[in-house]
């Protein structure tokens, strides 16, 4: 199952040549029942690093290993039909050259099954992008507010306001002339994420760059009202899942503790 390659009806190419066309949905998932979920409503669910945060409590997504994007990539790939799956490429498994980029990039493809992987950066990984490209890896980029810099950036803060923009438009045609197929904007102004889009042949999927992207995404427990721990203005929450579940926790809680769960509709008699 995980070894083999699924053909879905988006592919990095068809995502690439949809520039233009309709909005591309995209969606973070990082497990199988919400990868279903994921894979009804868009075009594109990513197994984004984001998971080190919202799945497993930690402070930022620079602990996340090749192990942890391996287990979550395989389980969402067996909830997904259609979308194209991409992975994100962990801090720490691509930066050192292009060979350990090839070496981590593969894994993950040939470990899940997903079809694409996601790099951060963009003039300082034109290099790397270009050589996984040429060598059978699709890559979608990631410029603007690159979560995994977080701390030479000095916190998740909007990138490339004013003076600032240059380096951003300069960030994403590198990731464009790289090879890369797609590329996300995140936390920029939105006339740069509708220069950039414009500038660009690649869909952009922005994240907080504004409407005029080619795309949308968001980390789904973010949008469910799941993740409660910070919400990012970019965030829009469609859903209240946190506080509906504390409302049924609490609800189980009191029927316990007054013994009116379980019922007798969940509870066994005598066999007679
Ligand atoms: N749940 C979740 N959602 C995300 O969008 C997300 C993650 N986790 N983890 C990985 C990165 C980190 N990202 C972030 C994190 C924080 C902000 C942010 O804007 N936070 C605060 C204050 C930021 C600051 O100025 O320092 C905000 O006010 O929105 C933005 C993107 C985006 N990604
Ligand atoms: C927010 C998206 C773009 C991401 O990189 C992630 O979820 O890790
Ligand atoms: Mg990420």
């Amino acid at each position: 199952m995980s070894a083999s390659t699924p053909v879905h009806s988006l592919t990095p190419l068809s995502v690439k040549t949809r520039k233009g066309a309709s909005p591309l949905v995209c969606l973070t998932a990082y497990t199988t029942p919400v990868a279903r979920l994921a894979d009804e409503a868009c075009d594109i669910v990513l197994v984004g690093d984001s998971v080190g945060m919202v799945l497993h409590g930690l402070p930022s997504t620079l602990g996340v290993t090749m192990e942890m994007m391996i287990l979550h990539g395989q389980a969402v790939m067996r909830g997904i039909s259609k979308a194209l799956c991409v992975v994100d490429m962990p801090f720490g498994s691509y930066e050192e050259s292009r060979a350990q980029a090839f070496r981590n990039a593969s894994r993950l493809l040939a470990e899940t099954g997903a079809g694409a992987v996601k790099l951060e950066g963009g003039v300082h990984m034109k290099d790397t992008i270009a050589f996984l490209v040429a060598r059978g890896v699709p890559v979608m980029g990631h410029v603007g507010l690159t979560p995994q810099a977080v701390n030479t950036l000095g916190g998740y803060k909007v990138q490339g306001r004013d003076s600032d923009a240059a380096r951003v438009m300069a960030e994403a045609r590198a990731v464009e002339e790289a090879g890369a197929f797609a590329v996300v904007l995140e936390k920029l102004p939105q006339q740069l994420g509708r220069d950039i889009t414009a500038a660009l042949d690649i869909p952009t999927i922005g994240i907080g760059a504004g409407p005029d992207c080619d795309g949308q995404i968001l980390v789904i427990d973010d949008m469910l009202g799941l993740f409660a721990d910070f919400k990012p203005k970019f965030v829009k929450r469609y859903a209240t899942l946190a506080d509906d579940a504390a409302k049924a926790l609490a609800a189980y809680a009191d029927e316990v503790r007054e013994r009116v769960f379980p019922g007798p509709e969940h509870s066994f008699g005598e066999r007679t």
